[in-house]
């Protein structure tokens, strides 16, 4: 089985180093492989004989650059190097790694981005502190407009590490060369355009090191949930496989439950029932074949449904109305302590009321799955949540606050849940905003819960498999497609 793919934080990763360097190889080594890494990366991109431009900054990440500049001249290339600040100033390891270079050090301000045919940005990595400005700037937005292609150490100088924002300006690379583990900017938004294809050097960090320092950031992919994936025995019958429960809004707002039905179907949950209003019976009954239909009043409705205890897992919210009756619902599903997934309008009828949610979910498995809209209405008036500039801190913190997992949607989808595991999502398409689309993932999720997969995990595998059934379709994507997609996810998954 591969092991999930961790990503640690600009910290952890620190802390990561620091226990490497106690446990016997030296920082500079360390560096020293950093710098190896990258020439190999260069050699990949240009021919022994051409022209390479490094950008080099204050710390280590310029030390990288000094020692991947020094062999690559070695290895036949032309090189120039330009340094950030006088190299009187550079201390420690990194005064260490710059005597590799026995060439001369220009002004990184003067180098000729335009005259190369690779740029070397180890300007910056993890230990940017502030905004690029002045001479920084200039220095960036030059080796941006060069056109030529750039090859960025760690990460782009100007993207902040941890939550990928863009720190005043940034360096736009071809590719990244990082080491022992992605960090959190390669995969949200906007750092993760900013970065390009990124490789992860293996520079001697080892596995039992970073588990021990991070350990609870992963990218999303199936190694973290496929061995919890159903997977029915011969024996299995459709009362083992869970029964969904999908509420329906009104007459003319039927469409949305019936989509998250259909996914739960198809992502295996044995039985799936539409609880609909009265009057919408009749519009859900002409549409409806293997999902069965209930009728449900409200609360009171829905109070009744869940005395039957084989309805295990629960979505609310799609098209069920912003009001005090959809708020009453959730009390319903809560008190019944149900897997539930709540979206949309279960979450926007809790605007500025996000304290009645307060450690809410703690008792049963739970997943609320908001865009930044839905967020930011469902969280108004509680900065502790609203302001970290960091949307896996966000996610993180309103999983804590709510006892849920958090799914935070948008192309770089976070899932963070109350014990602190959180997960990034990269295999999204755009072709995924298009109407609809969430009320499947819903379905999705739903219908892993009602077959017995944790919540978090329920969370990150329906995200992915919703993402990558998107992607396989491509241009032309409405919703009504993705669930017909999934058999093939599946099927690839499962084998
Ligand atoms: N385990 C790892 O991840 C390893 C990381 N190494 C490298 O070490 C780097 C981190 O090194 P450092 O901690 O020295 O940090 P950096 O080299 O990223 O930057 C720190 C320096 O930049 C200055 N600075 C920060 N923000 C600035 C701004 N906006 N404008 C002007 N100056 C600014 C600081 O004063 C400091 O001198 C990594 O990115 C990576 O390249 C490798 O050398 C070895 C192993
Ligand atoms: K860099």
């Amino acid at each position: 089985m591969t092991a999930p793919e961790l990503i640690l934080t600009p910290s952890e990763m620190k802390q990561a180093d620091r226990e490497t360097v106690e446990s016997g190889i030296s920082g500079i080594e360390l560096m020293r492989r950093a710098g190896h890494a990258v020439a190999d990366h260069a050699e990949k991109l240009v021919s022994p004989g051409a022209r390479i431009v490094v950008a080099a900054g204050p710390g280590q990440n310029g030390s990288d650059g000094f020692i991947a500049a020094a062999l690559l001249v070695g290895r036949g290339y032309q090189v120039r190097l330009g340094l950030l600040g006088s190299s009187d100033r550079l201390t420690g390891d990194a005064a260490e790694a710059a005597k590799d270079w026995t060439g001369e050090i220009g002004r990184a301000e003067d180098l000729p981005f335009h005259e190369t045919d690779l740029v070397i940005d180890a300007l910056f990595g993890t230990g940017l502190a502030r905004d690029l400005e002045g001479a920084v700037r200039l220095t960036v937005e030059r080796m941006n407009a060069s056109g030529r292609p750039i090859l960025a150490v760690d990460l782009p100088s100007g993207i902040d590490g941890d939550t990928g924002e863009v720190r005043g300006v940034a360096v736009k690379a071809t590719r990244t060369v990082t080491f022992a583990t992605r960090k959190p900017c390669h995969l949200l938004m906007p750092g993760r355009a900013y970065s390009g294809p990124v490789e992860v050097a293996d520079i001697g960090i080892g596995r039992k090191i970073l588990e021990a320092k991070g350990g609870t950031l992963f990218a999303n992919n199936p190694a973290l949930w496929n061995h919890v994936l159903p997977r029915p025995g011969l024996s299995s019958h459709k009362y083992e496989r869970g029964h969904t429960l999908v509420a329906s809004g009104g007459a003319t707002r039927t469409g949305a439950a019936r989509l998250a039905a259909r996914a739960a179907l198809r992502i295996g949950s044995g039985l799936v029932t539409v609880a609909s209003p009265p009057e919408a019976l009749g519009v859900n009954a002409a549409h409806l074949t293997a999902v069965m239909l209930r009728g449900c009043d409200g609360p009171e409705g829905l109070n009744t449904i869940l005395q039957d205890p084989r309805f295990n897992a629960l979505v609310l919210g799609p098209a069920l109305g912003i009001h005090a009756g959809t708020r009453a619902m959730v009390a319903v599903a809560v008190h019944a302590r149900r897997s539930l997934v709540l979206d949309a309008d279960a979450l926007t009828s809790f605007e500025g009321l996000a304290t009645e949610l307060h450690g809410a979910f703690r008792h049963a498995p739970t997943v609320l799955t908001p865009h930044d809209g839905e967020f930011n209405r469902l969280f108004k008036g509680h900065p502790d949540l609203l302001d970290p500039a960091s949307k896996l801190e966000r996610a993180r913190r309103a999983a804590v606050y709510t006892g849920a997992v958090l799914l935070l949607k948008g192309p770089d989808t976070v899932i963070a849940a109350p014990d602190g595991r959180t997960a990034i999502n990269e295999n999204g398409t755009p072709y995924l905003a298009t109407a609809g689309s969430g009320d499947t993932l819903c379905g999705l999720i739903a219908g892993l819960m009602a077959q017995g997969v944790p919540a978090f995990e329920a969370a990150c595998a329906g995200v992915w498999i919703h993402a990558q059934a998107g992607a396989s379709f491509g241009p032309g994507l409405i919703a009504e497609d993705l669930a017909e997609l999934v058999p093939g996810v599946l099927r690839e998954l499962l084998k």
